[in-house]
C-alpha cells in the first residue's frame, strides 16, 4: 500500500454531528483476549483501522478464525490456537502485539513473541509485563524474542511497579486462567482496561474492582462465548473537542460515552472550552471564551497528563494545538513519554508561539494565527494534532505519513469532510 498524504485547505468553519468510533485501545486487548476462549465471540463497534486489521491478521496466524461480518462487526472463533510462527514484521507494526502474550500463555502454556512496535514516542518499557507474568508463575526470557512459559498459572498478590495499561491488561487476562485468586494492585484503570474487564466478565470471568487500582480476579474461569460492543473512544472524543475549538465551530459529538469524560472536559475547561452534556451526547458550542484560566493569584497554569482518571497522555498533543488558539499562557507537562512533544516545531513554523523547555514541557502562549505548511506525522496523536492545525490554518497544508493517523482514526478525512472540512487523501507522491 503506498504511503498516504492529506492535502488540507484550511480556514473553513465546521458544523454538524459526529459519532466517535469504538475505542482502539479497547478493541486491541479485547480482540487478543478472544483467544482465551474456545467459543465464538462477536465484537461490535470495532474501529476498522490499521491497528485492528494488523491484530486480526496476527490472530488468524495462530489458528483463530476472524471474519468481518459488517464494517465494524468482527466474529472470532479460537477453537484451537498455537503459539508459534508469529510474523516479526506484523508484530513490529503495533504495540498491541504484546497483548497476545497473556491469552496465548494461558491457552498454550508457552509463547514466543517478536518485540512489539507502536508509536515511536519515547522508550516504552515492558518490565511491568515481565514482573506480572513472573508473579503469576511464568518464566520469562527476554532476548531478541520474548518467551513466556508456565505449565500452570497461579493466582498471586501482584503489585505492579507502575500502572502500565497493557501490562495490566496482559496480567488481567492471565489471571482469569490462573488457579486461585489474583490481586492486581497499582493497576491501570483507563476506560479501555475497564472495557476489557467487562468483556472478560461477559465470557464468564469473575472480576471485582473494575475501574479501581486494585483488581481482584477469581480463577480459573470456565469461559463461554459472547456478543460484546466496544465502548466509544474517549481519545477520539477529546480530539473532536479540540477540532471544534480550533475551528471555532459548533459540534455535537453523539454517543460520546460521557461517563468517562470528566478529566478530559476539565482539561479543556482550563483552556476556556466548555462542553455541554445532553443525554450521552457532548455538545461543543461555538462562541467559547477560549481564555486560559490562570491559577489562583494570577499564576501561570499547567495541564499535565497522568494515569487514569487524570488527563490522558494520548490527548496531550491535541491539547497543545488547542492551546495555541487560546488567549493566555499555559505550561503543558507531558509526564509519560519523552518524544511526544517534538512535533511542536511544526506548529511553531505555522506561526504558533511555543517554547519547548525540554522533552516533557512546553509553554504555549496564544492565540496565534496559523498558516498552512508541509508536515510529516511522527505518531498517531501528533498527526491528529497536525490535522487540527491544518484545518484551522489559513491556506493549504500537506501532511505526509498520514498512515500514522489512520492507525488510530477511522475514515477520518471522510468524516471531517462531512462536517465541512476540506481534506483530500492521496497516495504520497514523494514517497514519504
Ligand atoms: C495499545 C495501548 O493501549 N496503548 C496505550 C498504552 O500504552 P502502554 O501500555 O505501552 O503504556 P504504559 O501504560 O505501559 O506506559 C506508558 C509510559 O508511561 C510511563 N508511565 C506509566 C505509568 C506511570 O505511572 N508513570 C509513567 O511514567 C511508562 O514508563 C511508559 O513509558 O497506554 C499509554 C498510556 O496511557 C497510551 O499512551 C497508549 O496509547
Ligand atoms: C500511543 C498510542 O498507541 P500505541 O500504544 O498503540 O502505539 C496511542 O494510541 O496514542
Amino acid at each position: 500500500m503506498p504511503p498516504i498524504q492529506y492535502i488540507v485547505e484550511g480556514g473553513h468553519r465546521l458544523s454538524g454531528t459526529i459519532e466517535p468510533s469504538g475505542n482502539k485501545n479497547s478493541a486491541l486487548p479485547i480482540i487478543a483476549a478472544a483467544l482465551l476462549t474456545e467459543h465464538p465471540v462477536t465484537l461490535e463497534n470495532v474501529p476498522r483501522i490499521r491497528d485492528t486489521e494488523t491484530l486480526v491478521e496476527l490472530i488468524r496466524s495462530v489458528g483463530a478464525s476472524a471474519e468481518w461480518q459488517a464494517r465494524n462487526t468482527l466474529a472470532i472463533h479460537a477453537k484451537e490456537v498455537r503459539a508459534a510462527d508469529l510474523d516479526p514484521e506484523l508484530c513490529a507494526r503495533i504495540r498491541a502485539s504484546i497483548l497476545l502474550a497473556g491469552p496465548l500463555l494461558a491457552r498454550c502454556g508457552e509463547v514466543a513473541l517478536p518485540p512489539p512496535g507502536g508509536d515511536v514516542i519515547g522508550r516504552r518499557r515492558l518490565d511491568t509485563h515481565f514482573l506480572a507474568f513472573e508473579q503469576l508463575g511464568a518464566t520469562v526470557t527476554a532476548t531478541h524474542r520474548l518467551e513466556f512459559r508456565a505449565s500452570s498459572l497461579k493466582g498471586a498478590d501482584v503489585f505492579l511497579d507502575e500502572p502500565s495499561v497493557t501490562a495490566t491488561e496482559n496480567a488481567l487476562v492471565a489471571a482469569v486462567a490462573a488457579h486461585g485468586t489474583t490481586y492486581l494492585r497499582n493497576a491501570a484503570s483507563e476506560p479501555h482496561v475497564q472495557d476489557l474487564a467487562h468483556f472478560l466478565v461477559a465470557l464468564g470471568a469473575k472480576i471485582e474492582g473494575i475501574g479501581t487500582n486494585t483488581i481482584i480476579v477469581h480463577g480459573p474461569a470456565t469461559l463461554g462465548g459472547t456478543n460484546y460492543s466496544i465502548q466509544p473512544d474517549h481519545i477520539e472524543v477529546g480530539s473532536l473537542i479540540g477540532l471544534a475549538a480550533v475551528t471555532r465551530s459548533p459540534l455535537r459529538i453523539a454517543k460520546a460515552g460521557v461517563e468517562h469524560l470528566r478529566s478530559i472536559r476539565m482539561g479543556f475547561e482550563r483552556l476556556g472550552i466548555v462542553c455541554g452534556v445532553e443525554g450521552d451526547d457532548l455538545v461543543v458550542p461555538s462562541g467559547q471564551t477560549m481564555k486560559i484560566h490562570d491559577d489562583f493569584g494570577g499564576h501561570v497554569p499547567k495541564l499535565e497528563d497522568q494515569p487514569w482518571p487524570a488527563f490522558p497522555a494520548d490527548l496531550m498533543s491535541i491539547a497543545i494545538v488547542t492551546a495555541t488558539q487560546c488567549d493566555g499562557v499555559i505550561l503543558m507537562f507531558e509526564k509519560m513519554f519523552e518524544s511526544r512533544m517534538f512535533f511542536v516545531d511544526k506548529l511553531i513554523s505555522m506561526g504558533a508561539r511555543i517554547v519547548l523547555c525540554d522533552p516533557h514541557r512546553a509553554i504555549v502562549a496564544g492565540p496565534s494565527r496559523l498558516r498552512g505548511a508541509p508536515m510529516t506525522s511522527p505518531d498517531i496523536r501528533a498527526g491528529m494534532a497536525m490535522l487540527l492545525a491544518a484545518v484551522a490554518a489559513e491556506g493549504t497544508s500537506t501532511i505526509n505519513n498520514a498512515d500514522q493517523i489512520e492507525r488510530g482514526y477511522e475514515r477520518i478525512e471522510e468524516r471531517l469532510n462531512a462536517l465541512g472540512a476540506r481534506i483530500t487523501r492521496v497516495p504520497a507522491r514523494d514517497g514519504h
